[in-house]
C-alpha cells in the first residue's frame, strides 16, 4: 500500500472503532439506566417483598432467608453496575484515544498474519468475534513492548509462540484522530518517546503505557520471584514501571486480585498524591497508598510523640551543636540493624524468664488488681508457652478476675447510692423485666430490694465495661516501661557505642518522645509480646524509594505481611537517610533468600535531558553506566555569586524559565529551614510558593521545597538554591545533591554563595556553563 492509502486505511479503521465504541457506550447507558432504576427501587421496596415473621424457630429461619435473598439481589444489581460504570468510564477514554499501537505478527507455520492494535483496555466487535483493541497487558502485546520487526516470540501459559514480526506502528491522536503515525524500526521509536519526554512537566504522574521500554516491560511482567529488587538510575521510570506493573497484576488475576490486595508504600502524602492519577488513567481503581510514618502512627501513635523522618533528617543534616549529636547518629545506624533485631530476641528471651512489666488495675482510684499479681500469674505459666500466648492466658484469668470483683462491687455503698441516681428509663426498664419475670414466680414480697440489686448490677457493669475493653486490649501491658528497660538490663549482646545510644534514647522515652529511628524496633517489640498483628489481605507490596529503608524495616514487612510479594524499587545513589550512611538498605539483595529473589538494574534515564545527566553522572559511583536518553537541552549553569546578588540572580532565572514556557520550577533546598530562609528573600521578588511535609499537592507555578520532599517528583526545571562548599560537603550530602539535580527535566541551575561543593569540582568541566 501506498503511504497514503496506509494512512487513509488507518483513518477509516479508527472511525469504524470508535463507531463501536460509541455502540457499546449507548448499550451501556440504556441498561444502567434501567438498572440504575432498578437498584433504586429495590432499596424502595427492600421490605414488601419479606414477610416478616418470627412466631417460631422455623417461621424465623425462613425470614431470615428471604432478608438475605433480597439483599443478595440487591448486591448482585449494585456491583453489576458498579461494573458498567467502570466499563463506561474505560470506553470514554478509548473513545478518546482508542489505540496507540500496531502490530503485525505471523507466526511459524501459519499463513495467516495476527494483526493487533493495543489499546489500555480490549475491545470485541459486534458479534464479539472478534478484537478491535487487545489490551496493552495481554500476552501478545508484550511483542511490541520487546521486539523491532523481525524474529519476536511471546509468552502464554502454554509456552513460547514464536514468529516474525512484519510491521510495528504507533500513532499518536487526539480526540480520537489520527494526529500522526509512524512504523518503527528500533523496539519503540525514539520520536515518540522524544515526543512525550519533551513535554512540560506535570503536577501529576502521567502513564507510559505507550511507550514502555523493553527492560520496564520485563519488570513489569515479571512473576517469578517472590522479591523483585530493582536498582534504577534516577528518572529511570522505576516508578512509572512500578504502577503499569500493578494494572497489569490486576489485568493477570482478575479474579483473585483486586486493589484492595496491593498496597504502594511511598515516601510522603505528596508523592502519593503526585503518582494517584496513573491507575485511574488506565481505567484501573486506585492502589491503597500509605506512608511508613503514616502506618506507625496507627500502630504506636498514643504512646508518645514519635519523631518524624523528616524531622530526624533535618536533624541530621543542620549539625545541632549538642553532646547528642553522635549518639543519635550512631542510634540510627545501629537500630536500622539486623544486630539490633538480635539485641531485641535476647531481651524478649530474657523477659520469658524474669523482668515483666505490668500496670495496676485501678477503679475509682483504688487498686482493683496489682501488677505484682499479674506478673505472678504471668510467671506461674509454663514458660515454654510464648509470651504472646501467655499473655492470651493472662487476659482469660484476669477477665474472671474481673468478674469476681464486679460481684463484689455490687454491695459496696457507692454502687447503691449511684443506682438511685439512674435516669427514669433505666428505672422502668429494670421494672420491666421484673414484671415480666413475675409472671413466671410466685416471689413478691421482697420486690424493692431485687430492684435495687438489679439497678446496681446494670451500674457496675457499666462502670466494669471499659475495663474489661482495655483488658482485651492488653493495655495491661506496660509495653513502654518494658522497651525503657531494654537499654537498661545487663547481658544482653550490645553495641560497643551502646552507652551513648542508651543515654540518648532513654533521655527521649523519659519525656515520651520516641526518635524516628526506634519506631520499627518498639513496633517488632509489640509484636513480640502481643503477638504480631499481620495483614493477610495485602498480597502484594511495593515499596517505591526502597532505598530510604533499613533492613530492621523489611525485616519488619516480612512479619506484618507474611504472604506477601514485594516489588522493591529505589536508587542506592539517592538514599539520604542516615541509617543508609555506610549500611545496607531495602535494596540490598543480601537481605533477601538467593532463591525467592530476583535483581533488575535499570540504566537508562528517561527523565532529564542528555546535557543534565551527563553533568550529573560523575557526581555518584559508576555514574559512567547511566545511559542517557537522546533529548537535548541547555547545558546545566552553575552560578557562582556573592550574598547580595543570590536572591536577585535566582529571580533572573526564574524568569528566564518562565520566558521560556517552563511551567514547573522548582528552587530545592538543603532542608527545610533553608526552604523557609529562602522563601522570607524571595517571596517579595516573584511569586512563589514554599512547600513543607504538610503539602499534600502542588501546582503549576514556582516552589520552594527541601530536597526529601522533591524525591520522586520532577520539574520542567530545577534551581538549587545554595550549592556551597559548606552546604554540600560530607559524603552523605552527596546523595542529596544528587537527589535535587536529578529532579530536572529540561533545565539546571545551581547557585552557591561563595566556592561550590566539591562535588561539581568532581563533574566534568565541559558539562556545565559557569556564570
Ligand atoms: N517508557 C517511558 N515512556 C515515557 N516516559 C517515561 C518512560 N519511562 C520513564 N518515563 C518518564 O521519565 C520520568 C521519570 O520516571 P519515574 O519518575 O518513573 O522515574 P524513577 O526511576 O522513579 O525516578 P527517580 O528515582 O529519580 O524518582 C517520568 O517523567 C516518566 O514519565
Amino acid at each position: 500500500m501506498e503511504k497514503s492509502e496506509e494512512r487513509k486505511f488507518e483513518e477509516k479503521r479508527i472511525e469504524k472503532v470508535k463507531k463501536e465504541i460509541e455502540r457499546q457506550l449507548n448499550t451501556i447507558t440504556s441498561y444502567s439506566g434501567d438498572l440504575k432504576t432498578d437498584v433504586v427501587h429495590l432499596r424502595k421496596t427492600f421490605w414488601d417483598d419479606v414477610t416478616v415473621n418470627i412466631e417460631n424457630d422455623e417461621d424465623a429461619v425462613e425470614t431470615l432467608a428471604s432478608i438475605k435473598q433480597q439483599a443478595e439481589m440487591l448486591s448482585e444489581r449494585e456491583r453489576t453496575h458498579g461494573q458498567l460504570h467502570k466499563r463506561f468510564k474505560t470506553l470514554s477514554r478509548l473513545k478518546d484515544a482508542p489505540y496507540f499501537g500496531r502490530i503485525d505478527f505471523r507466526e511459524d507455520g501459519e499463513k495467516d498474519k495476527d494483526i493487533v492494535y493495543l489499546g489500555i483496555s480490549s475491545l470485541m466487535d459486534e458479534k464479539q468475534e472478534n478484537f478491535l483493541i487487545y489490551d496493552w497487558r495481554a500476552p501478545i502485546s508484550s511483542l511490541y513492548y520487546d521486539y523491532s520487526p523481525g524474529y519476536a516470540k511471546y509468552e502464554t501459559v502454554e509456552g513460547s509462540i514464536e514468529g516474525s514480526m512484519l510491521l510495528k506502528r504507533q500513532f499518536i491522536t487526539k480526540n480520537g484522530r489520527i494526529t500522526s503515525m509512524f512504523d518503527t524500526g528500533v523496539t519503540i521509536g525514539d520520536e515518540l518517546l522524544k515526543e512525550v519526554l519533551g513535554n512540560n512537566a506535570s503536577t501529576h504522574m502521567k502513564t507510559i503505557v505507550a511507550t514502555i521500554q523493553k527492560e520496564q516491560n520485563a519488570l513489569i511482567r515479571n512473576e517469578k520471584s517472590r522479591y523483585l529488587i530493582v536498582q534504577g538510575a534516577a528518572g529511570s521510570g522505576k516508578t512509572s514501571a512500578a504502577l503499569q506493573r500493578v494494572a497489569y497484576l490486576l489485568y493477570r488475576h482478575l479474579h483473585d486480585l483486586t486493589a484492595e490486595n496491593l498496597m504502594l508504600f511511598s515516601p510522603n502524602p505528596l508523592f502519593s498524591s503526585y503518582v494517584g492519577t496513573v491507575l485511574p488513567e488506565l481505567g484501573e481503581d486506585n492502589v491503597k497508598q500509605t506512608t511508613y510514618r503514616e502506618y506507625i502512627e496507627k500502630e504506636i501513635g498514643g504512646r508518645f510523640k514519635i519523631e518524624n523522618p523528616f524531622k530526624q533528617l533535618e536533624y541530621v543534616l543542620t549539625y545541632e551543636e549538642n553532646d547528642f549529636y553522635e549518639a543519635k547518629l550512631a542510634g540510627i545506624q545501629y537500630k536500622a540493624t539486623l544486630s539490633f533485631q538480635k539485641l531485641i530476641d535476647s531481651y524478649i528471651d530474657h523477659l520469658k524468664e524474669q523482668d515483666m512489666i505490668f500496670k495496676h488495675i485501678r477503679f475509682r482510684g483504688r487498686m482493683l488488681i496489682h501488677a505484682v499479681k499479674i506478673k505472678a500469674y504471668f510467671y506461674s505459666l509454663d514458660s515454654s508457652i510464648s509470651i504472646p500466648n501467655r499473655i492470651n492466658l493472662v487476659v482469660q484469668w484476669l477477665l474472671t478476675e474481673l468478674s469476681k470483683k464486679e460481684r463484689e462491687e455490687r454491695e459496696e455503698e457507692w454502687a447503691l447510692e449511684e443506682s438511685e441516681l439512674l435516669e427514669t428509663e433505666d428505672y422502668v426498664n429494670v421494672y420491666d423485666q421484673l414484671q415480666r419475670e413475675e409472671a413466671f414466680s410466685e416471689n413478691t414480697f421482697n420486690d424493692f430490694e431485687r430492684e435495687q440489686k438489679r439497678l446496681s448490677r446494670k451500674i457496675v457493669k457499666k462502670y466494669f465495661k471499659p475495663l474489661r475493653a482495655a483488658v482485651k486490649k492488653l493495655k495491661f501491658i506496660d509495653d513502654v516501661a518494658l522497651y525503657k528497660q531494654l537499654f537498661k538490663v545487663n547481658g544482653l549482646p550490645v553495641p560497643h557505642d551502646w552507652e551513648k545510644i542508651k543515654a540518648y534514647t532513654l533521655k527521649n522515652l523519659r519525656k515520651k518522645h520516641l526518635p524516628y529511628e526506634d519506631t520499627a524496633p518498639y513496633i517488632y517489640f509489640l509484636g513480640k509480646l502481643q503477638g504480631q498483628r499481620r495483614n493477610l489481605l495485602v498480597q502484594h507490596l511495593f515499596i517505591d524509594e526502597a532505598q530510604d529503608y533499613s533492613p530492621f524495616q523489611l525485616m519488619l514487612f516480612q512479619e506484618l505481611f507474611p504472604r506477601c510479594q514485594m516489588t522493591i524499587l529505589g536508587d542506592k545513589n539517592q538514599a539520604i537517610y542516615a541509617h543508609a550512611m555506610n549500611g545496607e538498605t531495602l535494596l540490598s539483595p543480601t537481605l533477601y533468600n538467593k532463591e525467592e529473589r530476583e535483581e533488575m538494574t535499570l540504566l537508562k534515564s528517561y527523565r532529564s535531558t542528555r546535557e543534565i545527566v551527563e553533568f550529573t553522572k560523575p557526581l555518584i559511583q559508576e555514574g559512567e553506566k547511566i545511559e542517557p536518553f537522546n533529548r537535548r537541552g541547555p547545558k546545566p549553569v552553575v552560578s557562582v555569586v556573592d550574598d547580595s546578588f543570590h536572591h536577585r540572580r535566582i529571580a533572573d532565572y526564574v524568569k528566564g524559565f518562565i520566558d521560556k514556557g517552563h511551567t514547573t520550577i522548582a528552587i530545592i533546598c538543603k532542608t527545610t529551614r533553608e526552604s523557609r530562609e529562602a522563601y522570607e528573600k524571595l517571596e517579595s521578588l516573584f511569586h512563589v510558593q514554599l512547600m513543607d511535609e504538610e503539602t499534600y499537592s502542588f501546582q503549576k507555578g514556582t516552589i520552594i521545597l527541601p530536597v526529601y520532599l522533591a524525591k520522586g517528583i520532577e520539574f520542567d526545571a530545577v534551581i538549587v538554591y545554595d550549592a556551597s562548599s559548606h552546604k554540600y560537603e560530607k559524603e552523605f550530602e552527596r546523595n542529596l545533591f544528587y537527589t535535587a539535580c536529578t529532579r530536572a527535566m529540561h533545565e539546571l541551575c545551581i547557585c552557591s554563595r561563595g566556592p561550590v561543593s566539591s562535588f561539581i569540582q568532581q563533574a566534568n568541566q565541559d558539562t556545565y556553563r559557569e556564570e
